[in-house]
């Protein structure tokens, strides 16, 4: 048992006491170690505990405050990897954050190292529920500014995916100058960033989930750029040497690198892919952010039809779809219903970091590996 937190509809906290059976690392980041394993109480369900070791900057915040609890609160969506509860534990005299969180098996970057190929109505299912998951979190003026494949995670047999790894995302409100040019995995990373803008809006999601969507469908990386430059070529290449408007509405310099025509994205990928793919790509991968089709136009397109058809078809594995056709709604509500509290006196996290580190059975890892 463990106290932690429990997150209420409406964003707020309440105390809960945890419990959890056996788990296993299923994955790891620069700042933490993932667990999967079975929650016991107050719900019984397969979780993800992601196990955060704050940096400097985080060092002092309760779990309470920490960034990703922050922005997780205010989120709830089938679609998103969702934060449950959340606890703090001490190592070393650090504090390891602990987020419980939506499971899903598989990372889509393991499945693609693995060979693994996505027929084309799985990469439209898939793709449609990225864009269920970014449209909920614009409806909440939140941008993830981290979406690449080692952040979607997967459910093969039910056809489930879950968008995950908030550690990046920032409020719209509170995001004015924070160095944006190195934000966002670089094959990922939207022309107005590479350019040097620093303000951030909802249509940098739509650029890098647009890039793994072509990976859902080619199977390939769609813009693999060697360093910036050659990133900002790549893009150029396909889309042009921006135009003055383009140029003004980024509100960067005009970028030093080779005016090139626009080639096309067609002409770019060398197999042909279903023609509303493209017409989706051609609305999405603009470089004036501001034309970019905005996530919930994006889910009205034609090249999802074919998931919305009742009845529904069936997958190749024989399955039916899942019925995904719900998610275009905002307001889902947290399943996590309110539990009694626990036992008298939990105030603060550092008390819960007292009394998880003596009864915690994670393995402290993360310790040593930094
Ligand atoms: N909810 C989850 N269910 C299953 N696996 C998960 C879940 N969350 C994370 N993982 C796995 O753990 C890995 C690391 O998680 P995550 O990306 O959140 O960590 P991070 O430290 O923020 O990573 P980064 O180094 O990219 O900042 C993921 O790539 C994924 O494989």
């Amino acid at each position: 048992m463990m106290n932690g937190y429990g997150i209420k509809d409406g964003g707020e906290f309440f105390p809960v006491s945890l419990q959890f059976g056996g788990h296993k690392l299923c994955g790891s980041g620069r700042f933490s170690n993932v667990y999967c394993g079975q929650m016991i109480g107050p719900i019984q369900k397969e979780v993800a505990v992601k196990n955060v070791w704050s940096d400097t900057e985080t060092r002092h915040l309760p779990t309470t405050q920490y960034p990703e609890v922050q922005i997780l609160s205010k989120v709830f969506h089938p679609s998103i990897s969702n934060l449950l509860y959340f606890y703090s534990r001490n190592a070393n005299n650090k504090t390891i954050h602990c987020l419980v969180l939506d499971y899903l098996p598989s990372e889509m970057a393991k499945l693609r190292d693995q060979g693994v190929k996505f027929d084309v109505l799985d990469a439209k299912l898939y793709t449609f529920q990225l864009f269920c998951a970014i449209s909920h979190l614009a409806s909440k003026n939140i941008v993830h500014m981290d979406i690449k494949p080692q952040n979607v995670i997967m459910d093969r047999m039910k056809g489930l995916l879950k968008l995950a790894d908030f550690g990046n995302a920032r409020r719209l409100e509170t995001s004015e100058k924070t160095g944006g040019a190195y934000q966002v995995t670089r094959f990922y990373r939207p022309p107005e960033l590479l350019f040097g803008c620093e303000k951030f809006t909802s249509a940098i999601d739509i650029w890098s989930a647009t890039c793994v969507a072509f990976e859902l469908f080619a199977n390939r990386v769609l813009f693999r750029g060697k360093d910036t430059k050659d990133q900002i070529m790549l893009i150029t290449g396909v889309l042009g040497y921006p135009t003055d408007e383009d140029i003004k509405s980024m509100g960067v310099k005009r970028p030093r690198v080779a005016r090139k025509e626009a080639r096309g994205i067609e002409t770019f990928t060398s197999k042909m892919l279903d023609p509303d793919m493209y017409e989706f790509m051609k609305s999405t991968l603009k470089i004036d952010p501001k034309k970019r089709k905005t996530a919930i136009d994006v889910l009205k397109m034609s090249v999802f039809d074919v998931i919305k058809v009742v009845p529904r078809k069936k997958r190749s594995n024989g399955a039916e779809l899942p019925n995904v056709i719900g998610y275009t709604e905002m307001n889902h509500k947290r399943e996590c219903v309110e539990v009694e509290p626990a036992p008298a006196g939990i105030e603060t996290t550092e008390k819960a970091e007292k009394e998880s580190k003596s009864s915690s059975s994670h393995s402290t890892e993360e310790e040593t590996r930094k």
